[in-house]
């Protein structure tokens, strides 16, 4: 990683991530965490509708393929695109910690351009944990989990409670998400199982 600010570096003290021990197993698929979520959401038809999946340890791979509607430039993945991808990604790990987390900062690096018809191969691990903090990094590749890398990120993920949502989302929205049973039931076995 090029350029990584020093507010990506965990400090003195930072832990090894632990595994929740009721996290998907590993080669299961996560599904979205929210149906009108852009990065993973199955009913929000403008999303990218990544489908991210558990790894070994506090790691992630996920899938995304490039479409038409997500060009910058003719023919090539927008950028802002590629980093919601990543972010997307990222933000699945929190998953196997059984943590709810929102992006504070994330550094990305396009090292290649990305054309339309891609599949990127993602794949995120987090490295340390401070308290509320969680440090993680992300690469995605095309050809294959084996491809060259054409983008890649670190990020700082922050530790909320479930009220960060209900306080500052839309009340339209919030209602119809605590009116889902799904959701709901989500939400209740995060509550359970810090
Ligand atoms: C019924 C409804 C159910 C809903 C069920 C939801 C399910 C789960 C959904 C998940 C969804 C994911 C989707 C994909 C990922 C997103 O896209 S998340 C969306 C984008 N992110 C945001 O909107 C976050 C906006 N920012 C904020 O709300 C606040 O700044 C934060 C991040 C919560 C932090 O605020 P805070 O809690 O007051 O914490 P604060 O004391 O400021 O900072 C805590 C520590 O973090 C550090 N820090 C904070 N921000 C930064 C930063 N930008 N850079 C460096 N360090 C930072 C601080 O320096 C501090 O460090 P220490 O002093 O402890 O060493």
């Amino acid at each position: 990683m090029s350029g990584t600010s020093a507010a990506l570096e965990p400090p003195v003290g930072a832990t090894k991530p632990v595994r929740h021990p009721d996290a998907p197993a590993p080669g299961e698929l996560l599904g979205p965490h929210y149906g009108e979520c852009f990065g993973c959401g199955g009913d929000q038809p403008h999303g990218l509708h990544l489908a991210a999946r558990a790894g070994e340890g506090v790691s992630i791979t996920a899938e995304f393929t490039v479409r038409p509607e997500h060009q910058g430039a003719p023919g090539l993945a927008h950028g802002g695109v590629l980093a919601t991808a990543l972010d997307e990604t990222l933000g699945s790990l929190n998953w196997l910690l059984r943590t709810i987390a929102v992006t504070g900062r994330l550094e990305t690096d396009f090292v290649r351009p990305v054309p339309v018809g891609t599949t990127l191969q993602l794949a995120a691990e987090v490295t340390a944990v401070a308290g509320r903090k969680i440090y993680s990094r992300a690469t995605g590749r095309i050809g294959g989990p084996d491809g060259p890398v054409v983008v890649r990120a670190e990020a700082l993920f922050i530790e909320v409670e479930v009220d960060h949502f209900i306080d500052h989302g839309r009340k339209e929205e919030i209602q119809a998400a605590m009116n889902d049973p799904d959701q709901i039931r989500r939400v209740r076995a995060f509550e359970v199982n810090p």
